[in-house]
């Protein structure tokens, strides 16, 4: 969360995700000036596991620095959607390390996949 680029927002997020060999890939929020391109720390984490040839996430952690709770974008719970199961676990938390714990299937039910493409 400390190396979150977020001059814009001034909301620093982080996100740690573990894939099924249990390597452990991290991400933070990166704005931009043109503010639609913004990446969400979720999706870094995300982005960096699949380049490095991981597409099976068994839990995902998201941070911030604020005493709200983590909550992850719709953008970025579609995303999850493509490498978490049903029963994979998400973290929410806050400065405060308030950690709640969620199956991926209580974040986004009803996910559109490729199974809806069938
Ligand atoms: O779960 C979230 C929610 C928001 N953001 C970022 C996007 C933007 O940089 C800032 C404000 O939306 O927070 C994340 O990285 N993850
Ligand atoms: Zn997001």
């Amino acid at each position: 969360m400390k190396n979150a680029y977020a001059p814009y927002s001034n909301y620093s997020v982080g996100a740690a995700l573990v894939t099924e060999d249990d390597t452990v890939y991290t991400g933070v929020n990166i704005e931009n000036a043109s503010y639609g391109l913004t990446n969400c720390a979720e999706r870094t984490a995300i982005f960096k596991a699949v380049s490095e040839g991981h597409t099976h996430f068994k839990a995902i952690l998201i941070v911030n620095g604020t005493k709200e709770m983590s909550k992850p974008c719709g953008a970025c719970r579609q995303v999850m959607s493509e490498f978490m199961g049903p029963d994979d676990i998400v973290y929410l938390t806050n400065k405060d390390n308030l950690n709640k714990e969620y199956r991926f299937t209580e974040i986004l039910p009803l996910a559109f996949s490729d199974k809806d493409m069938e």
